[in-house]
């Protein structure tokens, strides 16, 4: 499902001629298999975010390469990861990132435009989607007018919209207080099981580690799996 091989990546900083080199991740190898909870682990400045932006192609990688779906995304330019990205991948993040000056609707329908679907399916589809994540009353507010929790479910909404196979989350409890969280895993548990979506989750948060089949550790950009929890079938 999510297969990574030999990625290495620096960042250059610095004025061009002075730059320093920072390696960050070395030779990593990673297997995510299809309807697996996975978890990344691992110290501020470790390289997590490092590697979720070269698994979604934000940035390119050194070395190695990266497959999604049975297809090497390696070397797409943006216009096919932009595609490649609506069709396959959700994302979750800590801050939300929703559109404050769009309402929940909007942000919600807004990759079904992308997706070039016609009005009416949109406007169809979205409401259910919010209802779904229990917002069904909330499509009017924008993102400033919502709780914590209440953008979070929006972000997810709009992240399942367009039904993909894997979502990627960046810290998506560290915004959280402790009941919102309880929710957000038992709803990442829901449509893991119900829906088979794959789940690739960093996260500094023992409980969201907790609801993970694996553990995968980065410790200075090198990956250890943990212990397996249990095995996934598929
Ligand atoms: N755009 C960039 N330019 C230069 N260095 C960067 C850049 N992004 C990240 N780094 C460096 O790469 C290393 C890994 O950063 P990364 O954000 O992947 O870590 P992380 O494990 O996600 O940390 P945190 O848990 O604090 O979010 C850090 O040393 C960081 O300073």
């Amino acid at each position: 499902m999510i297969e990574v091989k030999g990625l290495s990546h620096e960042f250059r900083i610095g004025k061009k001629g002075k730059e320093k080199v920072v390696p960050v991740l070395h030779q990593v190898n990673l297997h995510v298999k299809q309807g697996e909870i996975a978890a990344i682990v691992g110290k501020s400045g470790s390289g997590k975010s490092t590697l979720l932006n070269l698994i979604s192609g934000y940035i390119k990688p050194l070395a190695g390469t990266v497959t999604i779906n049975d297809i090497d995304v390696t070397s797409f330019n943006e216009g096919k990861w932009a595609d490649f990205r609506l069709n396959h991948l959700g994302f979750i993040f800590q801050s939300f990132q929703l559109i404050s000056s769009m309402t929940a609707f909007e942000n919600v329908e807004l990759p079904l435009i992308l997706k070039g679907m016609n009005e009416k399916e949109r406007q169809k589809q979205t409401q259910e989607m919010l209802e779904i994540v229990g917002l069904s009353e909330y499509g009017g507010h924008y993102p400033g007018e919502l709780s914590g929790g209440q953008q979070q479910r929006v972000s997810i909404a709009r992240a399942l919209i367009v039904n993909p196979p894997i979502i990627l989350a960046d810290e998506p409890t560290g915004s959280l207080d402790s009941d919102n969280e309880k929710e957000l895993l038992a709803f990442i548990q829901k449509l893991n099981k119900d829906r088979g979506i794959t789940f690739l989750i960093i996260t500094h948060d023992q409980e969201v580690a907790q609801i993970a089949h694996r553990t995968i550790e980065i410790t200075d950009g090198y990956v250890m799996e943990g212990e397996k929890i249990y095995e996934v079938q598929g």
